[in-house]
């Protein structure tokens, strides 16, 4: 029998705010880890910490915060001491973040269009005749029965929960290995968040993709989640 490494393990993370001249630990101890595949909830009270754990491990973490102790591995890997251009690369091709307030992950100025021909691009470059049908595939892929009609609107347009599908097709169109959803669906009511989360649990069986999900709601995801992780104010417990 071979011996299966995870695909993503925080070990005894901690990440500080730069604040009077020193570090002072906003989130401590936290370890779990996560294999190619799974879906893991990621749960806890809000402040615990889990919102600058995912940004963290995709290295988005804002300014004067700053990982100072511990070992994000990915693949491996030991993320940590990555450069801009490395945590770009991870983003890119990786590990794809889904926000909590789909509006802010959206330009409100543009297209559908136009935002997920530039996301499609960004990977590598394709032919105008390729990225539309890929477009069409992608929104198709997250529920839309007439993409055509959604790629003309501006995100103001579109619903709550729409918004949040069309960033998953963003994603999806990125060929993401891991997707971490922080509160995909804080802003949705309760129809719409199933629809969401049953998305997002068929994408990782369509796609076979590793899902960390977050919510402060463990009732929620229980249904979707193969694994539970629980945050509490300082670490986490499996
Ligand atoms: N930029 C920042 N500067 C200083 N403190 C911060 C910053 N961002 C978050 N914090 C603090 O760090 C702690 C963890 O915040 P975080 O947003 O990760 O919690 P969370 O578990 O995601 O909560 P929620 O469920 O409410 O989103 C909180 O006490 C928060 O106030």
């Amino acid at each position: 029998m071979f011996h299966l490494h995870p695909l993503l393990q925080v070990d005894q993370l901690e990440i500080s705010h730069y604040k009077d001249g020193e570090f002072q630990p906003l989130v401590r101890d936290v370890s779990f880890q996560i294999q190619a595949g799974e879906m893991v909830a990621l749960t806890g009270p809000s402040g615990c910490g889990k919102s600058l754990t995912a940004q963290a491990i995709v290295g988005l973490l804002g300014k004067r915060l700053d990982v100072t102790g511990g070992k994000i591995m990915y693949q491996q890997q030991n993320v940590v001491p990555f450069n801009d251009r490395q945590w770009k690369r991870l983003r890119r091709h990786e590990i794809a973040l889904l926000i909590q307030d789909s509006l802010n992950g959206l330009n409100p100025i543009r297209t559908i269009k136009k935002q997920m021909a530039e996301t499609i691009c960004q990977k590598r470059k394709w032919n105008r005749k390729d990225i539309l049908l890929r477009l069409h595939t992608f929104l198709h892929e997250v529920g839309f029965s007439d993409p055509a009609h959604i790629l003309r609107t501006y995100p103001f347009e579109l619903s709550g929960g729409m918004r949040q599908r069309v960033l998953l097709a963003m994603m999806l169109s990125l060929e993401p290995k891991v997707i971490i959803a922080d509160e995909p669906t804080t802003s949705l009511d309760i129809i719409n968040r199933e629809k969401v989360l049953s998305l997002i649990k068929k994408l990782q069986y369509d796609y076979s993709l590793t899902v960390l999900l977050i919510s402060h709601d463990q009732k929620s995801v229980r249904k979707y989640a193969d694994r539970i992780l629980e945050m509490r104010i300082e670490g986490v417990t499996s």
